[in-house]
């Protein structure tokens, strides 16, 4: 419930991509779909932060390739609770997002949902944002949250 009004998110979760298939990780096809991205890295993990980077620059790739595509891109780093395991700095992460014009948060998804509704709030603005600018024709069809690099490498901690 936003504003008093019921809102619908349909969400494309990634899987997690071995590196040889990175290419395919999010397609053409997922990128028209979508009229947003959540890109998530956890924080005590650095070799998801470079998948969430790669990952990132593809989304821009394709949407230069593509029409006029605008759709908003925020990048979140997880798992905040764990601060003694930290390995990627909120510098880091907050340089990152603004290299490429991405919203940023970090949150921690186990602790409360709280962070997780802020970001989709945000999104939600964005993508509002984003449409009564005229930069986007179509309503909200989904979005694309690419959640395997935080969790898909270490199952075991
Ligand atoms: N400490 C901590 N653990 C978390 C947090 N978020 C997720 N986890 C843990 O990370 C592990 C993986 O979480 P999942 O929700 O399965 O991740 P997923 O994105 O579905 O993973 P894939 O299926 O590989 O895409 C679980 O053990 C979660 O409890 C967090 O913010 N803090």
């Amino acid at each position: 419930m936003v504003g008093g009004r019921d809102v619908c998110f349909s969400i494309w979760d990634s899987t997690c991509p071995q590196a040889a298939e990175l290419q395919g990780w999010v397609s053409e096809k997922q990128l028209r779909w979508a009229d947003g991205f959540v890109v998530v890295y956890s924080i005590c993990d650095r070799s998801s932060f470079h998948l969430a980077r790669q990952q990132l620059q593809r989304i821009r790739q394709l949407k230069r390739r593509g029409s006029s595509e605008k759709a908003p891109v925020i990048l979140v780093g997880n798992k905040r609770d764990l601060q003694h395991r930290r390995a990627v700095s909120s510098e880091e992460g907050r340089l990152l997002a603004l290299s490429t014009n991405s919203g940023f948060f970090e949150i921690s998804a186990a602790e409360t949902y709280h962070g997780a509704l802020v970001v989709f709030h945000e999104l939600l603005d964005l993508v509002r944002d984003s449409r009564s600018s005229g930069k986007k024709a179509v309503g909200i069809r989904g979005i694309v949250r690419t959640m395997s690099a935080v969790f898909g490498r270490r199952r075991t901690e």
